[in-house]
């Protein structure tokens, strides 16, 4: 088997290395300034622990491809449907991407959806290197069939796969319930960005968050609970310090310094948004978090530049309206 890794970014490069590094035959797709490094020097893995150069096949679009070839799309979700364009319809396409929008939109190109929930802390300090900020593994990884639990074996596989070298995976029958866990925490990513690590996040966090239990409790949405989720705490993939390298917040904090453009606020304060509005609940925390990180992207703003006072201000106006 063959693991193509489209956006063979901080998670896409993270999981392309360690399989790698397990032994299995990987190919990343990748572009720009990353893809050009990737060719040149290979892939720098960089963990707590460790660095080391892989030498790993890059290309920067679509290849032949082969029938044991399975699609890992590591993309930001706002990326999906382009990323994935120009690759044959029959191959298997694993979603390793926050959210819980990818699958659904995969599937109706796609017959072979896979979704994976990402607990992997990772960042791509400079093009060609990616880091890996977890210790002793970099990550967490729950894998299965979208939109229904079938044994066809691959979930299995992937899993085993995974688990050789450096990762951890469980194949699961109820990936999206692990998944809406994750985006309950994924609902801090735009408040980071745009606040940075102020005092009062974790109080807006907490809000979001609020609004979307609520949400998901009205829709009848199941989601893994905090004690499931002690087997996650357990493996310690949450970030850690690496010296010489400075994460300064999660994936969309990184977006925004990167100057990316673009951010994944559509997809995951933006799913709370989207439910709230069928079922009919209110959702003001969630909403102006989903707007102002977007302007916040468009607009190229650095990570932390919303005072705390401002964002209130802005969240209190929509929850009177
Ligand atoms: N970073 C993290 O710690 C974690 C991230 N996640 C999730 O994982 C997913 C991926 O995030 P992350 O790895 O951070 O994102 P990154 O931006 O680091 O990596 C995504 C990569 O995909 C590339 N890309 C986008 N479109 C294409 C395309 N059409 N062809 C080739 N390459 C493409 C991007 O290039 P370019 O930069 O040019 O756009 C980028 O290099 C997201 O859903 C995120 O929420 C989950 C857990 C942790
Ligand atoms: C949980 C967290 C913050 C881990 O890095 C993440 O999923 C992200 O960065 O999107």
């Amino acid at each position: 088997m063959r693991y193509i890794v489209i956006g063979a970014g901080a998670v896409g490069g993270t999981i392309g290395a360690r399989l790698f590094q397990g032994g299995h035959e990987v190919l990343l797709i990748a572009r720009g300034a990353h893809y050009e490094a990737l060719k040149r020097d290979g892939l720098r893995l960089i963990t707590p622990e460790s660095s080391e150069t892989l030498d790993i096949p890059a290309a920067d679009g679509p290849v032949p491809t082969r029938d044991d070839d399975v699609l890992i799309l590591a993309t930001k979700s706002q990326d999906t449907i382009a990323a994935l364009d120009p690759w044959p319809a029959d191959l298997p396409v694993v979603c390793a991407q926050n959210g819980v929008a990818n699958e659904r939109m995969v599937l109706r190109r796609f017959e072979h959806v896979y979704g994976m929930c990402v607990w992997l802390p990772a960042q791509i300090p400079q093009p060609g290197v990616i880091a890996a900020h977890a210790h002793p593994y970099s990550g967490m990884l729950h894998v299965g069939r979208y939109p229904q639990a079938v044994d066809d074996g691959l979930a299995a596989r992937i899993a085993d796969d995974l688990s050789k070298r450096g990762l951890v995976g469980r194949a699961v029958p109820d990936v999206m319930r692990w998944k809406y866990a994750k985006l309950l925490g994924n609902l801090g990513n735009a408040a980071e960005a745009l606040l940075g690590h102020v005092p009062g996040l974790p109080e807006v966090v907490e809000r979001a968050r609020a609004e979307a239990r609520a949400v998901l409790e009205h829709a009848g949405i199941a989601y893994a609970t905090p004690e499931e989720e002690a087997e996650v705490r357990g493996h310690k993939v949450d970030a850690r310090p690496i010296e010489g390298v400075d994460r300064g917040g999660g994936s969309s904090w990184q977006s925004l310094a990167r100057g990316a453009g673009s951010i994944e606020a559509d997809y995951l304060n933006g799913e709370i948004v989207l439910m709230g509005r069928e079922h009919g609940l209110p959702t003001p925390v969630n909403e102006t978090l989903r707007r102002e990180a977007n302007r916040a992207a468009r607009e190229k703003l650095p990570p932390g530049s919303m005072p705390l006072e401002t964002l209130q201000a802005l969240i209190a106006a929509r929850s009177a309206a």
